[in-house]
C-alpha cells in the first residue's frame, strides 16, 4: 500500500488545471505501461485516458471514473510533497481519486476478474467539464459500461466511512460570469461617470435576495460570488467590473427559475446604473443522481463489511460532471471519509492517506461481488 501513497504524493506534486493535465497524463501512462499488458487496453482522449481490462467471462462492463484536474489555489499544507506548480493545488482530492483507480487497475491487471472493466481518467471536472465530451467519444461508444461508479473524498467524515444515498446526491450547477461596463473617470468627478465598483457591490447584494426571497424555503439553492474584479487604481472611477460565481439548485427546474430572477436583477442594474451588463453561464453540470436499485445494493454490501462504516447522507450542494455519466448509465457515486480539518477547495486540505487503502479494498471486493451475479 505504501506504493500507492507514493503515487498519490507524486500526483499531488503536479496539479494541473482542466485540459492541461499533460504531466498527469504522462505519469499515469508511464505507470500503466509498467503493468502486465495481457488483459489491458489503453487509449487516450485529449488529456484523459481510457483503460479497459478484459474480463474472463464478461456478462457486463463495469465503469469507474476518476477526475484528474487540480484547482487554482496556492497550497498551504506544509507537505514535503507540496505542489510544484505555483498557484495550483490538488485541493479537491483528485490525486486520491486517480490513485484509487490505479490501485484497482493494478489489482485487476494481475488477478482474474469476471466482467470487463473500463476506467476513465477524466480531465477538467472543476471546469469546463470533461465528463460530457468524454461520453460522446467513439471510445466510450465502443466500451460503454453497463454500470458506472465514482467516489469523492469527504474531509468531514473519518477514515473508514462511506457515505451515500439513493437518488439526488449532488446539485445542479452553473458557473456565473457577469461583466459590467459603465463610464470611468476622475475620482473627484463621480457625477460625470457610471461607477462599476458601486454597481457591482449593489449587484452582489441584490443577488443574495434570490435565495432569501425567490426560492421556496423548502427547496434549496446557492448563489455564491467567489470573485470580484474591477477598476485600475484608487483615484480612478472604475469603467469595468466582473463578478464570478456559481449557482447550485436541487432540481434543473429551480436552476431555470434562479437564472430568470438573476437576469431580472441584472437588467435592473443596467437601468439603475446606466451601464451595460452581460451574463455568461460558463460550464453547467447535471445533478448527480444515484440509481436506486444499484445504490441500495451497494449500501447493503458496504453495511456487511466490518472494516467500514456506512452513513446514509443527505444531498450536498457540490457539483460534479459525473452527473452526465449517471444521466446515461446506471450507477452511483459515494463519499469516502478522509478526515481533514480543512475542507474541499481549501489551501490546507490534508486528506488522510489511509483512506486510499479503504477505497481500493472496498472496490476490489465490490467489483468481485458484482462479477458473481
Ligand atoms: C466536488 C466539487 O467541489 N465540485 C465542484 C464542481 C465545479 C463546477 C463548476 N466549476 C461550478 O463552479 O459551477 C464544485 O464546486 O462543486
Amino acid at each position: 500500500m505504501d506504493s500507492f501513497i507514493q503515487v498519490r504524493r507524486d500526483l499531488h506534486k503536479i496539479p494541473e488545471l482542466g485540459y492541461q493535465e499533460y504531466k498527469t497524463q504522462k505519469y499515469l501512462l508511464a505507470y500503466l505501461k509498467n503493468l502486465p499488458q495481457e488483459n489491458l487496453e489503453i487509449r487516450t482522449w485529449k488529456t484523459g485516458i481510457f483503460v479497459k481490462i478484459k474480463g474472463q467471462s464478461p456478462r457486463k462492463t463495469i465503469g469507474y471514473r476518476a477526475d484528474m484536474d487540480g484547482l487554482p489555489i496556492t497550497e498551504e499544507t506544509g507537505y514535503e510533497f507540496t505542489s510544484e506548480h505555483a498557484g495550483q493545488m490538488h485541493a479537491c482530492g483528485h490525486d486520491f481519486h486517480m490513485t484509487i483507480a490505479l490501485g484497482l487497475i493494478t489489482h485487476f491487471a494481475q488477478h482474474p476478474v469476471m466482467d470487463d472493466l473500463v476506467f476513465m481518467f477524466q480531465p477538467a471536472e472543476e471546469g469546463p467539464g470533461g465528463a460530457e465530451p468524454m461520453l460522446r467519444t467513439d471510445i466510450m461508444k465502443e466500451w460503454k459500461p453497463d454500470l458506472v461508479l465514482a467516489l469523492h473524498i469527504a474531509p468531514e467524515y473519518p477514515v473508514g466511512t462511506i457515505a451515500t444515498k439513493e437518488g439526488l446526491l449532488f446539485a445542479n450547477t452553473s458557473e456565473l460570469y457577469i461583466d459590467l461596463k459603465g463610464k470611468g473617470g476622475h475620482a473627484a468627478y463621480p457625477h460625470l461617470t457610471n461607477d462599476m465598483i458601486v454597481a457591482a457591490c449593489s449587484l452582489v447584494t441584490q443577488l443574495q435576495t434570490i435565495v432569501a426571497r425567490n426560492v421556496d424555503p423548502l427547496d434549496s439553492a446557492v448563489v455564491t460570488v467567489g470573485k470580484i474584479t474591477g477598476g485600475t487604481v484608487q483615484n480612478i472611477i472604475a469603467e469595468n467590473a466582473r463578478i464570478e460565481g456559481t449557482i447550485r439548485t436541487l432540481s434543473p427546474e429551480s436552476m431555470i427559475k434562479v437564472k430568470r430572477r438573476l437576469e431580472a436583477i441584472v437588467n435592473g442594474i443596467e437601468v439603475g446604473y446606466e451601464c451595460k451588463a452581460s451574463i455568461d453561464y460558463g460550464a453547467m453540470y447535471h445533478q448527480v443522481y444515484n440509481e436506486s436499485t444499484l445504490t441500495k445494493e451497494f449500501m447493503e454490501f458496504v453495511s456487511r463489511m466490518n472494516e467500514v462504516e456506512l452513513v446514509e447522507c443527505k444531498e450536498a450542494m457540490t457539483g460534479e460532471d459525473f452527473g452526465y455519466m449517471l444521466k446515461e448509465i446506471p450507477g452511483l457515486m459515494f463519499w469516502l471519509g478522509v478526515s481533514s480539518e480543512y475542507g474541499l477547495h481549501h489551501s490546507k486540505l490534508k486528506p488522510n492517506e489511509r483512506a486510499i487503502e479503504t477505497a481500493i479494498a472496498l472496490l476490489i471486493r465490490y467489483i468481485e461481488y458484482k462479477g458473481k451475479e
